[in-house]
């Protein structure tokens, strides 16, 4: 039997951060709304813990134990004392390194399917404590939809969306990393009392009222001038989209990825035309949120064996 998991990639409409805590860990108040850009892992019986990967991007995935699909399927076997006897084949469409949540997909993605190939029955309580400790992200890419994210973000508290978000992503040519960016943050702040990060209230306002005007008007990223100052040329990828009639652009998260908000789908797709043919990123996607979180998309039998008699 094989099982396959589909898992959303997320953009951050806000993203409110701390000052540095002593476990180099930052607090965080983190909006997150799940996106329909999409990894799929499909989990299949074998000797052993393998993991393929395919996709634009494959060739930046590490296949080895440090893959968060294999760290996920191995500490559920530990769990629940069996082997990680399986085949992870990563489908890959979130780009990697990218501020999208990528791999923290694919941790929740082999989770799920592992959960439901080996008939673990782990809780949804035992699932997400798994994630929290695969990373900060991944919590949310378990649940999905849109989430307020306190302490580094895995603390989850769901959010009502009144409406569907329409979204362009330019993707940037190569990742950043994401503890770089904390650390450019660290730096830009050293000099200032950087305050306690707390939600924006008309930002919860107007995702409860699934208001893209109002919505626009608030969007922020604590983030963004630190991933602007390690990559500049972000900064005319922002205006290209603005300028093409997005109601507001941001960096995804740690980036490179920038996220532009539109009004509605012809929007979308005049934006990210804009973006595709000025040459300032490498690929221009459009992507409606929310989206739902891990989600089982089926499960197959192996092909029936012949019988000799
Ligand atoms: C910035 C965000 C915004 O959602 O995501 P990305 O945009 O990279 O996808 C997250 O905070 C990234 O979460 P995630 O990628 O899961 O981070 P983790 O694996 O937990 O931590 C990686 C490193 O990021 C830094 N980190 C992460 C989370 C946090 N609240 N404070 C931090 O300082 C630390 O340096 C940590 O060692
Ligand atoms: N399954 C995975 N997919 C992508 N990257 C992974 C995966 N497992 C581990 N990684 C590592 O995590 C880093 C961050 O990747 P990713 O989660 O895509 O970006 P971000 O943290 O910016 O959202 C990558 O550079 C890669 O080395």
């Amino acid at each position: 039997m094989s099982v396959t998991v589909r898992v959303p990639a997320k953009v951050n409409v806000q993203l409110a951060v701390g000052a540095a805590r002593p476990d180099g860990f930052h607090d965080l108040a983190n909006v997150f709304l799940a996106v329909g850009l999409y990894d799929e892992i499909t989990a299949t019986p074998a000797d052993g813990l393998r993991i393929t990967c395919e996709g634009p991007d494959a060739a930046q995935v590490p296949l080895d134990h440090t893959n968060l699909a294999a760290r996920a399927a191995q500490k559920l076997a530990e769990r629940h004392g069996r082997p990680a006897d399986v085949h992870l084949h990563i489908t890959k469409d979130i780009p990697v390194a990218g501020g999208m949540a990528g791999g923290s997909a694919d941790g929740a993605g082999a989770l799920v399917a592992c959960d439901a190939l080996w008939d673990t029955g782990a809780s949804r309580a035992e699932l997400l404590d798994i994630c929290a400790e695969l990373g900060s992200d991944v919590p949310f890419s378990l649940v999905g939809g849109a989430a307020l994210g306190t302490g580094r973000g895995e603390k989850l508290r769901p959010l009502e969306v009144g409406g569907t978000f329409h979204w362009v992503f330019a993707v940037a040519d190569g990742g950043l990393s994401t503890p770089a960016v904390y650390a450019e943050f660290d730096r830009l702040n050293e000099a200032v009392e950087v305050p306690e990060p707390l939600a924006s209230e008309p930002l919860l306002d107007a995702l409860a009222k699934g208001d893209p005007t109002a919505l626009a008007a608030v969007l922020s990223n604590d983030l963004q001038p630190a991933a602007l100052s390690l990559r500049p040329s972000l900064t005319t990828t922002l205006t290209t989209g603005r300028t093409a009639g997005a109601l507001a652009a941001l960096v995804s998260g740690s980036g490179p990825t920038t996220a532009f908000l539109t009004r509605d789908a012809d929007s979308a797709a005049n934006v990210a035309q804009a973006l595709f043919s000025s040459g300032t990123c490498r690929s221009a996607r459009v992507a409606v949120g929310p989206a739902p979180g891990a989600t089982v998309l089926g499960r197959s039998l192996p092909a029936p064996t012949t019988l000799e008699g």
